[in-house]
């Protein structure tokens, strides 16, 4: 598979048998030394469509991140990646098949953007000693890096950039992964208005699977096919975002007094807090 930067289309969505990395939770609960984090979690992430994670403060967003990359096993219940329970995949296929962006993701050596975004490829290395020279990845690399927007800052040091620069490198190290399944957390952190907007706008445009956790709910609103809220473990809601993002459930979860309006152009859902 290349990236491409081509949006998923109509005919693609009716074509079963060209999605891929459709996610379904099913009743699945986390704990952690008996202090239950996930509980009863059913969800689904729609194949080649873009769902929003949402949900205060601990609500547990990074651990179901980490359960659908198949870092943490559930306690209970499964996680289905195109109908296959991750449990059962073996390990090297699911590193092949899902990346995951998580918040601190810095190298801990030196390296140029480049050399960062080539980590991505090590799942697809041929034996622990294969190297990064081959034009295949340095090919998925120059794709991941172009759809990132990152390929004016390819040779610079990782250590140089700015936040928002990094973060722009670790999105293009996890599409150069060129996975089934893209799992981003906070992806907007550090960026400020028209990189988020932009970044957004290039993961939406890739048509892979992504689910990303977000704070922020209007862009949710905006560049979400999908949405999964939770709070304090649970589902509270999923849906649109027009299902989801209604004053009565915002208020309940977050405790806040908003409004929710249509926006003038585009009909989405637009959050005015009061
Ligand atoms: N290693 C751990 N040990 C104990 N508790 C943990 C651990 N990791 C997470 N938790 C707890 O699990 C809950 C969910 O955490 P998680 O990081 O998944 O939430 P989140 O929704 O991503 O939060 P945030 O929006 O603040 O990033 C929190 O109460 C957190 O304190």
């Amino acid at each position: 598979m290349t990236i491409s930067p081509s949006p998923a289309t109509v005919s693609d969505a009716a074509d079963p048998n060209t999605l891929r990395g459709a996610v379904e939770l099913q009743g699945v609960s986390f704990a952690i030394e008996s202090s239950r984090i996930l509980t009863d979690v059913t969800a689904q992430a729609p194949a080649q469509r873009v769902t929003g994670l949402l949900g205060p403060n601990g609500a547990g967003k990074s651990t179901l991140l980490r359960l659908l990359a198949g870092i943490s096993r559930p306690g209970s219940g499964a996680v289905l990646l195109d109908g296959a329970d991750l449990a059962t995949l073996p390990r090297r296929a699911v590193a092949r098949r899902i990346a995951l962006l998580e918040q601190s993701a810095a190298p801990s050596v030196d390296l140029t953007a480049r050399q960062v975004v080539l980590l991505g490829r090590i799942p697809h290395r041929s034996g622990l000693l294969g190297d990064f020279t081959s034009p295949e990845h340095q090919a998925a690399a120059s794709d991941a890096l172009a759809a990132a927007g990152a390929s004016d800052i390819s040779d610079r040091p990782w250590h140089s950039l700015s936040g928002g620069q990094q973060q722009r490198v670790q999105v293009a190290r996890a599409l150069a992964q060129q996975p089934d399944l893209l799992l981003l957390d906070e992806p907007t952190n550090h960026l400020d208005v028209s990189a988020q907007l932009s970044l957004l706008r290039q993961v939406r445009g890739l048509g892979l699977t992504s689910v990303m956790a977000l704070h922020d709910l209007n862009l949710a609103a905006s560049h979400c096919d999908h949405i999964v809220l939770l709070s304090d473990g649970r589902v509270v809601a999923q849906g649109t975002p027009a299902h989801v993002l209604t004053p009565a459930t915002i208020s309940a979860v977050y405790s806040v007094d908003c409004d929710v309006i249509a926006h003038p152009r585009t009909g989405l859902p637009v959050i005015l807090f009061a």
